[in-house]
């Protein structure tokens, strides 16, 4: 794994925001795994304003998100469909039709996994996917104990997860308790990774990752098995290394 440590979150996220920018550029049609939570705001900030600058164009890319909660409406504020619109979306030309995003609301949940892995396999798999880190080293929604070998699932989220993701709803109780998530073997099929990991909050995750054991029960450490992965984590997040 490359390990990038950035000052602080701005440098972090001018840095991955650069990578990423070099990437489309290189190859306009590319296809990016896109992550929600708060650690990649800065970045889409940063994509956005170069987008506005015209030093990128998005009109060839396309996305798939790597998960969204259950029940909750594309509407909804806290739906990873209004996140990405309002934080990216909405912003640059990126075409909408080429933007996925798993359905929270299927009536067939469990077609609506199946429906997704196909578009992963249909448009991508991402020739770049981004990656925030839980606290208990969950990506996209993969909480520990997901198999390494799961492909695109409903998973019951934990509730040390819910408790961190309380903060954008008005109650813990709203928070919802289940998600469709990307598996660990859907993210594994990327050709690369960026993993992003900002504050002291992820310090005690990033520690265990970098010791590079891999254990089921805790999923970013599968990431130590990919052959192109670049951690980006700021120092207050790289602290207890
Ligand atoms: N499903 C998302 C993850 O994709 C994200 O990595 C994680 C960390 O969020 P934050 O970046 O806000 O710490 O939160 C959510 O659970």
């Amino acid at each position: 794994m490359n390990v990038i440590v950035a000052a602080d979150y701005e440098d972090l996220s001018a840095i991955t925001a650069k990578i990423i920018a070099e990437k489309v550029r290189k190859n306009p049609r590319i296809v990016l795994g896109l992550a929600t939570g708060s650690t990649p705001l800065g970045t889409y900030n940063e994509l956005v304003e170069a987008y506005q600058q015209k030093q990128l164009d998005f009109s060839q890319v396309s996305s798939l998100n790597l998960d969204e909660y259950i029940g909750l409406d594309p509407d909804h504020p806290q739906s990873y469909h209004v996140f990405m619109k309002k934080h990216l979306f909405n912003h640059i030309n990126i075409d909408e039709k080429n933007t996925f995003i798993p359905d929270g609301l299927a009536a067939n949940l469990h077609e609506e996994c199946r429906r997704y892995e196909e578009i992963i396999s249909q448009i991508g798999p991402p020739d770049l996917q981004l990656l925030g880190i839980g606290e208990n080293g969950h990506i996209g929604f993969n909480e520990p104990g997901t198999p390494f070998n799961s492909f695109t699932h409903i998973v019951d989220l934990a509730a040390s997860t819910r408790e961190a993701n309380a903060r954008f709803f008005h109650s813990f109780e709203e928070v919802p308790n289940q998600a469709i998530t990307m598996g660990i073997g859907s993210i594994l099929r990327s050709s690369e990774i960026l993993l992003l990991a900002s504050g002291k909050r992820k310090a005690a995750a990033i520690k265990r990752l970098l010791k590079g054991e891999t254990d089921e029960q805790f999923p970013a450490s599968v990431l130590s098995e990919h052959p192109n992965v670049t951690l980006i984590v700021d120092e207050d997040a790289y602290q207890e290394t």
